[in-house]
């Protein structure tokens, strides 16, 4: 496709077959550096062939070359203002203001005046300065010799400047060949098309790539789970990231002394949080030290950690003593690990809590087989297991194509420990769920790090599912 400058350009060419950059300014209107970039374009597309590229020297007025060719030199003013006849210095002073000086320094040095005390007598009656002359050569684009332009420059009224100058031509085949056209609506509307040759469509040329936005697909993930909780009849809670000791781990009667406290196995952070009320932190303190027999410690419990589970959001909400409950939470949790294709400090966990009178182990079963049959995962297995604040425990194995059996969830009825202390006495089912490797089976993620990747490019190339 040609610009409207190129199409300019061709055609003035057409006509004169070659031409110069000046004269290709001057018949076309356009500046000269477009001028230029253009006939490089067409010079790559074969339509022009440059015959000369040179660097030509030329002269120019300066701004005071300009200002003496429109008002005249100032020595000839002088003397036209003396017309042959003696003046006073003051006098002229004042009628020519700053030119004053220079014209009667010139006029001096040409020995054009003698200055006499306050008075000056001209030499000559009439004067036309050499230079005035010139400047109306140099204006009617007749050449200047190179004296001439030395007098010219001595005085500042020109310079050397620089230019480039192209010289072109259309090609054989620019000349030869049809122009190529486009149809345009007023082509239709005029009927001007009939008997034009048109340039072919390719019908096989790629569109353009112009990306949508879209969200992380990960991020898409965490949305369906969160969908599919709600389809269930869950209600969301959230909490912070930060989190004190007394619900990530006291709460769920984790001893103070647990590995998992350790400073290697939890982020510590600076500084500590408010207990809440006193009645359940006794009530926490007396179950630990009755049955881990231990002194437990308040300043243990303030301390600050990013949260190594969302169970501690479940502790929350078992804070608040409720009757009854149907809750999840999902969102990130932190350990220290060291990091490889299946391990991250941080991942996505999706916790659950169910308070109800009557709530069965056989209903926590089926309440996780509900969940998983949402997410896909047709077959489940239980398999015994230990954690610290659930009594029985469960570890939930799902079957994915073609690994087999994998651990996905970790599940049970939470201990009397747990509940009692904060007036919960009502049957409570719970479980904790691992969110980025479910992700992984099911988006074909080969490794964890790509689930928080910010490539651009690989975003991109992940299919909206
Ligand atoms: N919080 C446990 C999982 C769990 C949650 C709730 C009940 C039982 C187990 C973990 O991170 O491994």
């Amino acid at each position: 496709m040609l610009s409207d400058s190129e199409l300019k350009i061709i055609s003035f060419l057409k006509s004169k077959k070659v031409a110069t950059s000046d004269e290709i300014s001057k018949e076309t209107g356009l500046p000269l550096s477009t001028v230029f970039s253009n006939l490089a374009l067409l010079e790559s597309k074969g339509i022009v062939k440059v015959i000369s590229d040179k660097k030509i020297q030329y002269i120019s007025l300066t701004s005071e070359g300009e200002s003496r060719l429109r008002d005249g030199m100032p020595e000839d003013k002088l003397l036209r203002l003396l017309n042959g006849n003696v003046g006073n210095l003051q006098e002229l002073r004042s009628k020519m203001g700053s030119d004053f000086e220079i014209a009667l320094g010139w006029a001096k040095r040409k020995g054009l005046v003698e200055l006499n005390g306050e008075e000056i007598k001209p030499l000559v009656k009439d004067y036309s300065s050499p230079e005035n002359t010139l400047l109306l050569k140099l204006r009617n684009g007749d050449s200047l010799n190179e004296n001439e332009i030395q007098t010219l420059m001595k005085r500042k009224l020109v310079e050397r400047k620089e230019r480039r100058l192209v010289e072109v031509e259309l090609t054989q085949d620019a000349v030869s060949k049809p122009q190529e056209l486009y149809l345009t609506h007023e082509m239709l509307v005029s009927g001007s098309w009939r008997g034009k040759e048109f340039k072919p469509y390719n019908v096989e040329a790629l569109p353009p790539f112009y990306p949508i936005g879209k969200s992380h697909y990960f991020r898409d993930f965490i949305e369906k789970v969160k969908d599919l909780m709600i389809s269930l009849g869950f209600k969301e809670v959230v909490s912070d990231y930060v989190e004190m000791e007394f619900y990530n781990f006291d709460m769920l009667f984790q001893p103070q002394d647990h590995p998992a406290r350790e400073i290697h196995d939890s982020f510590i952070v600076n500084g500590h949080g408010s207990l809440p009320n006193e009645e359940l932190v006794r009530r926490v303190k007396d179950t630990h030290e009755k049955w881990w027999k231990y002194s437990w410690s308040e300043e243990n419990a303030k301390r600050l950690v990013l949260r190594s589970q969302t169970t501690a959001v479940t502790a929350r909400v078992l804070s608040k003593s409720p009757k009854n409950a149907r809750v999840f939470t999902i969102g990130k949790v932190f350990r220290p690990d060291s990091i490889d294709a299946t391990h991250l400090v941080e991942f996505h966990q999706m916790d659950g809590l169910v308070i109800e009178d009557e709530f069965t182990f056989r209903d926590l079963l089926s309440t996780l087989r509900d969940i998983f049959s949402g997410l896909g995962v047709k077959q489940i297995k239980f398999k015994p297991a230990y954690f610290p604040f659930t009594e029985p425990s469960v570890e939930v194995y799902g079957f994915v194509d073609p690994l087999g059996w994998v651990e996905m969830a970790g599940a049970g009825l939470l201990r009397e420990e747990v509940t009692n202390p904060s007036g919960v006495y009502a049957p409570a089912g719970a479980w904790g769920i691992g969110i980025d490797r479910l992700a992984m089976l099911f988006l074909g993620v080969k490794d964890i790090r790509d689930l928080y990747s910010t490539n651009i490019e690989y975003l991109r190339s992940r299919r909206v599912v």
